[in-house]
């Protein structure tokens, strides 16, 4: 029988027992392909993760789906701005409460018990959003489908992991990020339709959502529960029937016992596992990488990048607001495109290189979109006309454009000739809707050309193309890298006994960061201005660099069970054992058997 191995250093010497010889195996040649002799990649893993990765698309969908449900929702509710706050902040904190309890839920009942938990608290918060009569309603209904997504966003990544082969694990499990980014350029488009429908057009883009959680609850009913989980539980018939069906013809027996064997390993341990998981020198590493991803993934400030896209492509001049929905559709079609090529990549070059990489285009797009902001503010067209203001407002003080849309309280109002800015005044919003001034010129906005033009939030600007630029490169760089491997990674760094808290606890991290990143954001934004903001955002990134360059161990390949190893040594020293990372240690039994075909596919 033989078994795989990465070693780090020699560290895993001590492991090889007597019976045993260690061959060094060179990295294959070969590492990027993902060799089809495998038979153990049957259709029916792909069917495992086409119906998981509903969980994804059900995340990306209603976290999506909102800013378009709001524009009609705060005119027929007439939602005041913490209403509005409520309604898609409440999902985001639901998600990371339950998130974090997800785990005790994942190791208690089981990934696929969880996973039909979270499609049915899916479909049920659909219904509450689709019916709701008023904004408590809604309110329930958002904290519903947050529960909802807190649980999947944590369970499916463990399950997709749990059921792969080794060689094509990362390429699986990217397909939930795949699924997520596509939720939501699908809810952004169904923003887009039901937009024109007015009145009530919100309760068809919040319900949608129903029928691919229904979709997932029925398929779950017929699928099988992890192996891994069910060895973890004493269920060892059920665990091989269920490896069987999902290994297809293959022989599972070698699989079988070696899960079996770290499921024995991991017995032992006794109390809360969070606090195993903190006094155990390896799990602990583990975490810390895990958990420190997922919040440079959101340091990064994807959300606001996405929140904020209408708003930049309305300073390029996009001055109609169904046409402004249609662009940001736009925006998250490119972060869903992107994420293909991460799907693509993620097995051709590992994680740790496509996570480099993405960082570091991020970090420089960052930069070009903070110079596209700077460049806008130092050529902000100044107040031309001083109305006389009754209410003495702040706005009055501005003496440009710049300053004037950083005040929450106030608008820019202006006309326009062949992009030359005149007759220009900045004047209170007006409080019931941003859409439009206070009073003055600009407070009964019409379609009309000849009335004065009016922003809120954004500056008239002819340096848009920097900012555009900066986006589409951003998204490009983020998607296939930083998009996706925190969740990828987080699923297969933990020994079993660990993967449901650890990854609980780093999809808990992510949604808080998630909160924090875009509460915050205008309130950095009103301090820092925006190009002082993503130069912030740059400068996280540049710290996010070092952590990986130095923190995180290439997990491409290896058996689950062998994924602890890496993290055997002191935190951070990946970078410096670069040179022994690569070596690969082939593990085989010392009466002459040699590697098989799927061990050396294994081994890459
Ligand atoms: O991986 C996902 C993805 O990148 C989404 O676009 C983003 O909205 C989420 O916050 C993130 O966790």
């Amino acid at each position: 029988m033989s078994r795989h191995m990465i070693s780090m250093g020699g560290r895993r010497q001590k492991a090889v027992d007597d019976e045993e010889r260690t061959l060094i195996v060179p990295p294959s040649s070969s590492g990027g392909d993902l060799p089809d002799q495998d038979a153990s990649a049957t259709g029916f893993i792909y069917v495992l993760a086409f119906f998981s990765a509903l969980g994804g698309f059900l995340f990306g969908y209603d976290t999506g789906v909102v800013s378009g449900a709001m524009l009609l929702l705060k005119e027929e509710m007439n939602l005041s701005t913490l209403w509005q706050e409520l309604l898609v902040s409440s999902t985001v904190g639901a998600a990371a409460l339950s998130a974090l309890s997800g785990g005790f839920l994942n190791g208690w009942l089981g990934r696929r018990v969880c996973i039909l938990l979270a499609s049915f608290i899916f479909a049920v918060g659909g219904v509450i959003l689709s019916a709701a009569p008023d904004k408590a309603v809604l309110l329930v209904g958002r904290v519903t489908v947050g529960l909802g997504i807190g649980i999947a966003s944590m369970t499916v990544p463990v399950y997709i992991a749990e059921v792969s082969p080794p060689n094509r694990r990362g390429q699986l499990v990217t397909i939930n990020s795949l699924f997520i980014t596509g939720g939501q350029f699908i809810a952004s488009v169904i923003d887009g339709v039901f937009s024109y429908m007015g009145r009530g057009g919100w309760r068809y883009m919040l319900g949608l959502s129903v029928l691919p959680a229904v979709l997932q609850f029925v398929g779950f009913l017929f699928l099988p529960e992890s192996p891994r989980w069910l060895l973890a539980k004493g269920r060892s018939q059920e665990a091989r029937r269920a490896l069987s069906r999902i290994r297809g013809d293959r022989g599972v027996d070698e699989e079988y016992a070696a899960i079996r064997t770290s499921v024995e390993k991991e017995k032992k341990g006794a109390g809360l596992v969070i606090s195993r998981i903190l006094s155990h020198g390896p799990t602990r590493r583990a975490l810390i990488v895990g958990c420190s991803l997922q919040m440079f993934q959101q340091l990064a400030g994807i959300n606001t990048v996405m929140y904020y896209s209408a708003t930049i492509l309305q300073m390029a001049g996009v001055r109609d607001v169904k046409q402004a929905i249609w662009l940001t559709a736009a925006t998250s079609a490119t972060n869903f495109v992107f994420t293909l090529v991460g799907v693509w990549l993620v097995e051709r070059v590992g994680r740790r290189k496509l996570t480099l990489g993405s960082l570091m285009g991020t970090g420089l797009s960052l930069t070009l979109l903070a110079v596209g902001f700077l460049l806008a503010a130092q050529h902000s067209p100044p107040t031309t006309l001083h109305p006389v203001d009754a209410q003495n407002s702040t706005c009055r003080l501005y003496r440009s454009c710049e300053f004037c849309m950083l005040d929450p309280d106030c608008g820019f109002c202006y006309r326009e000739d062949d992009s030359r800015v005149y007759n220009s005044s900045c004047v209170p919003v007006n409080q019931a809707s941003t859409d439009n001034a206070a009073w003055g010129r600009c407070s009964n906005q019409t379609e009309a050309t000849a009335s004065p033009m009016w922003a809120y939030n954004y500056c008239p600007t002819s340096y848009s193309w920097v900012v555009i630029m900066g986006l589409i490169l951003y998204l490009a760089f983020f998607a296939p890298g930083m998009g996706t491997m925190p969740w990828t990674v987080n699923s297969e760094i933990y020994p079993l006994w660990a993967r449901s808290t650890g990854n609980a606890w780093s999809a808990g991290v992510n949604w808080i960061f998630n909160v924090l990143v875009s509460l915050t954001f205008l309130h950095v934004a009103r301090y820092l201005t925006y190009y002082g903001a993503f130069f912030m955002y740059t400068g996280l990134v540049a710290v996010g660099l070092l952590f990986v360059q130095g923190c995180l161990p290439e997990t491409k390949g290896l058996p689950l069970e062998d994924v602890e190893n890496l993290f055997a040594g002191r935190l951070c020293s990946c970078g410096s054992s670069s040179a022994t990372r690569d070596v690969h240690y082939v593990r085989v039994n010392g009466r002459g058997s040699h590697p098989s075909d799927s061990d050396a596919s294994d081994a890459e």
